[in-house]
């Protein structure tokens, strides 16, 4: 079901230094900061030949991100993202192979104007999974 490798997410303190890291020090194609005050975050997209890196910085005071940041404040890898063909069909078939999926289980649209779900991490070998329509 799943397909390619959208993203890896990686949560920092300061987005802007983690740019400027991923700039300078790794010489990789650095977008600018995009506010998204629905998700609770500051995205940065390091794109990169086969995939993306997303540099995730909390915004707000309710962001899904700041416990993560707060057990991690180096930051840290946080999520991977897999492409489905059908989101609300791969939400179906997760459920009912005992997925928890987050939130009221409705489909967001996310950082690339797709439809985007997460699935719980323990439910994943300890990873968040979100997935995005393609
Ligand atoms: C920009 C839009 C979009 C895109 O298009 O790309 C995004 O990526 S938005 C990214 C931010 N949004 C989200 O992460 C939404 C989904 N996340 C959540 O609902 C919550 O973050 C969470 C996954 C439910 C975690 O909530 P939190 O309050 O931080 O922790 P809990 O106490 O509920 O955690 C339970 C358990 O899970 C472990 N955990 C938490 N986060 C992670 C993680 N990222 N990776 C692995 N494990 C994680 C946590 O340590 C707890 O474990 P125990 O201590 O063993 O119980
Ligand atoms: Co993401």
């Amino acid at each position: 079901m799943i397909g390619r490798l959208n993203h890896v997410a990686i949560v920092v303190p300061d987005i802007a230094a983690a740019a400027n890291l991923y700039r300078t020090a790794l010489g990789a194609n650095v977008s600018d900061p995009v506010d998204m005050p629905e998700h609770g975050v500051t995205t940065v997209f390091v794109t990169l030949p086969n995939t993306k890196i997303e540099l995730l910085q909390p915004l707000g005071e309710k962001s899904p991100v700041q416990a993560f940041l707060d057990r991690n404040p180096s930051g840290g890898m946080h999520h991977v993202c897999y492409e489905v063909e059908d989101i609300l069909a791969a939400r179906d078939h997760l459920k009912a192979e005992g997925a928890r999926v987050l939130g009221d289980g409705e489909p967001k649209i996310g950082a690339h104007g797709k439809p985007v779900l997460f699935l719980h991490p323990k439910d994943f070998c300890g990873t968040l999974v979100e997935i995005e329509q393609a």
